[in-house]
């Protein structure tokens, strides 16, 4: 099976497709965890993304189409695969579709979680307050509201985009996790 989980910063993406992934024998991959390695690890990827993750702007499409191309290919995404934070946009969503075609693969559904601003705004704010030391660079009021916006802007359109396709499947993401999991499990049964 292969999924998109796709909504804003702080919908809850990651815990979702954590348990998920869990429960249905998929890999997660999260191109921001990835990124986030990458520049722990001072790669030339990482020199590259560093500053724009830090500002909250999208790394080049063709550096996170490439990541997750290679990724992919590996082993223990035979199974299948939970993808966290990609495509951000149409042009990755294009070029994501056009390396599953020439393999002769699809996608299986698009999961939205459903979250309103205000709610986003209030927890990361709380992400960020539980981290703190350890905060991740793009945690702080400035770079979120950029994220926030680049979301609006550029990956939302996403929803028409997979919705066209018949693939997009919405769950409310303000509901408890164990709720929010339920329901993303009831949909995949469909
Ligand atoms: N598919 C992507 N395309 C471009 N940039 C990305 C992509 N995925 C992650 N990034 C970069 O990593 C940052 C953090 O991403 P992520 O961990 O998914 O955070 P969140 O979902 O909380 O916004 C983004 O703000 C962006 O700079």
């Amino acid at each position: 099976m292969k999924l998109i989980f796709l909504g804003p910063p702080g919908a809850g993406k990651g815990t979702q497709a954590q348990r998920i992934q869990e429960s249905h024998g998929l890999v997660q991959l999260s191109t921001g965890d990835m990124l986030r390695a990458a520049v722990a690890a001072g790669t030339e990827v990482g020199k590259k993304a560093e500053a724009i993750m830090a500002r909250g702007d999208l790394v080049p499409d063709d550096v996170v189409v490439r990541i997750i191309s290679e990724r992919t290919e590996q082993a223990d995404c035979k199974n299948g695969y939970i993808l966290d934070g990609f495509p951000r946009n149409v042009a990755q969503a294009e070029a994501l579709d056009g390396m599953l075609a020439a393999r002769g693969e699809a996608l299986d559904a698009v999961i939205e979680l459903k979250v309103d601003d205000k709610i986003l705004l209030s927890r990361i704010e709380t992400r960020a307050a539980e981290t703190a030391g350890g905060a991740r660079a793009d945690d702080n009021a400035e770079a979120l509201k950029k994220r926030l916006g680049v979301y609006h802007e550029q990956t939302a359109p996403l929803i028409d985009y997979y919705g066209k396709k018949g693939i997009l499947r919405s769950v409310d993401g303000m509901k408890s996790i164990d709720d929010v999991t339920a329901e993303i499990e009831a949909v995949l049964k469909l």
